[in-house]
């Protein structure tokens, strides 16, 4: 039978040692996430959601617990497999948009694809996706030359053109206005639900949550889904 989700998180613990102290950072976390659906992690400052989202995206192994992306579970010390399931079934959207300064804003698109030009996954279209996002004309400008919004829109783009499971982003509305901000993420949704990906967005922004399936809070190691957003 096929797994129904795309991402799914069971029984995850992480703890850090501190001296002789261990601090616990989560505590026996669980969550799934179906394609299409689009999920918000918020939580007090040092609450663990970073940690979490390095947790789901491969680049953090739990101390405890499993994660399985598109339907393969990441195991500990396999680190050029997390590596290839990373670039294959993995997007991710920073808070600053993580550009290269050096490649306009199509080559920062081909330049992902082709670096997984032989893993057989299908690919986005890059001239498609610049316009889905509005940047038609920014494709051949460089980063220093485009504005906040665009940069983070263009880093949107580049997230989504490996055709990958599971788009994870860590703040991307810190770094811009309300209007863009809450444009940025009303692109991540529009994007979600029509490649139908599975998304988990980190965000202190209580003004876009509206804009999410689903709200989760991180506290006390705990994750509880918020009802009455
Ligand atoms: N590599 C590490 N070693 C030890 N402690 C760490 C490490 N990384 C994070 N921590 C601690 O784990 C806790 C959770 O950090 P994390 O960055 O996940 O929180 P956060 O909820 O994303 O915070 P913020 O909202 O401020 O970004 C913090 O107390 C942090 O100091």
């Amino acid at each position: 039978m096929k797994n129904e989700y795309a991402l799914q998180l069971n029984n995850i613990s992480k703890s850090y040692r501190d001296g002789e102290q261990q601090n616990n950072i989560l505590n026996n976390v669980s969550l799934e996430v179906k394609p299409g659906q689009f999920i918000a992690i918020v939580g007090p400052s040092g609450s663990g959601k970073s940690t979490f989202l390095s947790i789901a995206g491969a680049l953090l192994s739990p101390t405890d617990g499993s994660v399985i992306v598109g339907g393969q579970k990441l195991l500990k010390k396999q680190n050029k497999k997390l590596v290839k399931i990373r670039r294959e079934k993995i997007g991710f959207i920073f808070q600053n948009h993580h550009l290269l300064p050096f490649l306009t804003a199509k080559e920062q698109l081909t330049f992902v694809m082709d670096m997984n030009k032989k893993n057989g996954r299908s690919k986005m279209n890059a001239d498609e996706m610049l316009d889905d996002l509005g940047l038609s004309g920014c494709a051949n400008k460089y980063p220093s030359k485009m504005s906040g919004g665009e940069k983070q829109r263009v880093a949107i783009a580049r997230a989504f053109m490996n055709n990958p499971d599971v788009i994870l982003t860590d703040e991307p509305t810190a770094s811009l206005d309300g209007k863009r901000g809450r444009q940025v993420v009303e692109l991540i949704k529009k994007e979600v639900k029509k490649h139908n990906k599975a998304a988990i967005m980190v965000t202190h922004d209580e003004r876009v949550l509206d804009l999410v399936d689903v709200v989760y809070r991180l506290e006390n190691a705990t994750l509880k889904r918020v009802v009455n957003q």
